[in-house]
């Protein structure tokens, strides 16, 4: 078991074999992001003050307007991993396409790629609610050398070397995995310094929180109305206790300390839901399956999903493994009907 308090720096190191490649390469990709994730922090923290609030006034690839938080810290991830020489090719949700990086010597060497949702929980930013940074990290799959393809970022979820999220709350947190258990570094900001403050993260097998947006029920597929009310009824240790932060990564991160299923299922509204497979989904179901707990799409394992596009959307279920497989039975049941 790692030694709490250790710096970030210090475990990276002490764990590089659990990396399937050099661990330079390990650490040059962690250290770009826990860089940048520190410089938006600084910005998160004075949300609600006039430069930092509100609209930009463009609206993104997914239709949504975007806040100036997003683009914020978009430019922050996108600058700090370019200038590491360590991504050959970025995905955000932020931009329509992905981004080729050349590298110094426009020699296309690099060999990672990262798909990043650089700011989580849009629409708690000005109303002073945790949010969130998202990333997943991929070795390219065509030839060092030649510039990346589409190809690169269309891997399956079960392809990742690295994922995790950072979440600015009451603290600011940097969880990941690189195929070899879960981690939490808690920000010492006084200092500037992450610390190992959650070793060995570990999912709940059961709990008793579900988070789903019920405001949509009534345009929920009977196998969810079926399962909330399974959750609501006077039963055993039900009922459960609803709880909804409205930020995919704070949600996923109370559940995964409590014990809890988070659920954003397809809709009469959004016939794939809402949330984005490639920088949403998979990187927080490699998180979540790493710390022992389960994610589909209430029928297939959220890394066997083979991509199709780059900002394509799947319903999600994740969370504590038997409250998952509870939530799929009903799921199945209802489709036989
Ligand atoms: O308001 P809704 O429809 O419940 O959606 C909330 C969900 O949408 C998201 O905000 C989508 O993420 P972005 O903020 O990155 O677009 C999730 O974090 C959250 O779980
Ligand atoms: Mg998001
Ligand atoms: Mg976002």
């Amino acid at each position: 078991m790692p030694a709490k308090n250790q710096t970030i720096g210090e475990f990276i190191i002490e764990n590089q074999s659990s990396f399937a490649y050099t661990s330079g390469e390990l650490s040059r990709l962690i250290n770009s992001i826990r860089l940048a994730a520190k410089v938006v922090n600084h910005e998160v923290n004075k949300a609600g003050l006039v430069d930092i609030t509100g609209a930009i006034g463009g609206v993104n690839v997914q239709g949504e307007e975007q806040q100036k938080l997003d683009v914020y810290a978009n430019e922050r991830f996108i600058e700090t991993l370019t200038n590491r020489e360590i991504v050959c090719g970025i995905a955000s949700e932020e931009n329509d396409d992905f981004i080729t990086i050349e590298g110094q010597n426009c020699d296309h060497k690099n060999k990672y790629v990262v798909l990043i949702d650089p700011l989580d929980g849009s629409s708690n930013i000005d109303v002073n609610v945790s949010v969130g940074t998202i990333f997943s990290i991929y070795r390219r799959v065509t030839p060092v050398g030649t510039p990346v393809t589409k190809e690169d970022f269309l891997q399956p979820g079960n392809k990742q070397v690295a994922a995790g999220y950072i979440v600015y709350g009451t603290s600011t947190m940097l969880v990941y995995t690189t195929g070899d258990g879960v981690n939490g570094f808690t920000l010492n900001p006084a200092i500037g310094t992450y610390y190992l403050s959650h070793p060995n993260m570990k999912f709940p097998e059961t709990g008793k929180i579900y988070s789903i947006n019920e405001g949509n029920y009534n345009h929920f597929p009977q196998g969810v109305k079926d399962y909330i009310k399974y959750c609501q009824a006077e039963e055993g240790d039900r009922p459960y206790t609803a709880r909804y932060i409205g930020s995919l990564v704070s949600d996923v991160h109370r559940n995964m300390i409590k014990g809890g299923i988070y659920i954003y299922p397809k809709s009469s509204k959004s016939s794939n839901g809402k949330l984005r497979l490639l920088y949403e989904c998979n990187p927080m179901a490699f998180i979540v399956e790493q710390a022992g707990g389960k994610a589909s799409d209430g029928f297939t394992r959220i890394l066997d999903i083979k991509p199709t596009e780059l900002h394509q959307r799947v319903p999600f279920f994740c969370g504590s493994k038997k409250m998952v497989e509870k939530a799929e039975e009903f799921m199945e049941n209802a489709s036989k009907k």
